[in-house]
């Protein structure tokens, strides 16, 4: 089968991306990478989308994936497909986009296959607050699994770079304070929370896995308890459950043992 052309802007980004891989592997780091990444969809050649960037966002329409959206949108030059189900996030976020030329909104979730043509892909959907991941526990540690399994999938296919959220909770209970990214965490496999933080666990193990064996070019961002615009009030995670109780003239709940310590990052410096 003839390979599609790649354009000079993509040799640039391959070659640039051959030369980190020569670093990392003289580094010691990346052990076991052996494969090039896949090449780019057919599509990026395309003389109709040469000089687009078709960005896939999943978990779009929620608090941090809405934020994200109006950053990319910024940038004339990127088309924003947004995959969401809706189950905390919703279309209200995304209001001023839907219509525009440039952005598509697709109720989807991603424990089934998508299939569709882009560059990049942020993959953030689901629950990220304890009341929500806690709700259907089995449902989140698909969404985790399944749901990243699937997308890169996707990459693998279109030859698409794959951002994946990850959370503070990968460190679970950790012994370490401040965690620095090589802390490997204290994580309970079977208690309430495992299914999200195991979940996610798990998702950045097969992001690595599909680096090392299928060369797709990852980023994996673990963060910590965002807050901004768009929260929803009832949330229930410690500042909205604060602000919303502050306004009601109520008692801050302060849970046991209350000496518990967080990294609190505004939404905007997050995106
Ligand atoms: O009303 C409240 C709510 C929460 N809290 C406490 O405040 C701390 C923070 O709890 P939150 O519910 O805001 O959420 P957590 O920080 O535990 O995790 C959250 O933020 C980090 C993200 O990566 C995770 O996706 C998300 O689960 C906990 O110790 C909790 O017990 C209160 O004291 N009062």
């Amino acid at each position: 089968m003839q390979q599609a052309p790649v354009t000079s802007e993509l040799r640039l980004l391959r070659s640039e991306r051959l030369k980190e891989m020569a670093t990392d592997s003289a580094n010691g780091q990346h052990q076991g990478t052996t494969k090039l990444p896949p090449q780019p969809s057919p599509l990026r050649s395309s003389k109709f989308c040469q000089s687009n960037m078709r960005i896939l966002i999943t978990g779009g329409a929620g608090f941090i994936g809405s934020h994200l959206v109006d950053r990319l949108m910024e940038n004339e030059k990127n088309e924003v497909i947004v995959a969401d189900n809706y189950f905390t996030g919703s279309k209200e976020n995304l209001r001023k986009w839907i219509g525009h030329p440039r952005f598509e909104l697709i109720r989807h979730d991603v424990t089934e296959p998508l299939l569709v043509e882009v560059d990049q892909i942020y993959h953030l959907a689901c629950p990220a607050s304890p009341i929500f991941y806690k709700y259907n526990p089995v449902k989140t540690i698909k969404t985790n699994v399944i749901g990243t399994l699937n997308m890169l999938g996707l990459a693998k296919r279109v030859g698409a770079r794959i951002l994946l959220t990850s959370t503070s909770e990968v460190y679970g209970d950790p012994l370490i304070h401040p965690q620095p990214e090589t802390y490997w965490g204290n994580v309970n496999p079977i208690g309430v929370r495992s299914c999200y933080d195991e979940g996610k666990r798990v998702a950045e193990t097969l992001m690595f896995d599909y680096h090392r064996q299928h060369g797709i070019e990852i980023r994996i961002a673990r963060i910590f308890n965002t807050y901004g615009p768009r929260m929803n009030i009832d949330d229930g995670r410690v500042v909205s459950n604060f602000i919303a109780q502050a306004i009601r003239g109520e008692a801050l709940t302060v849970q046991k043992p209350g000496t518990q310590t967080r990294s609190f990052c505004y939404v905007s410096d997050m995106v």
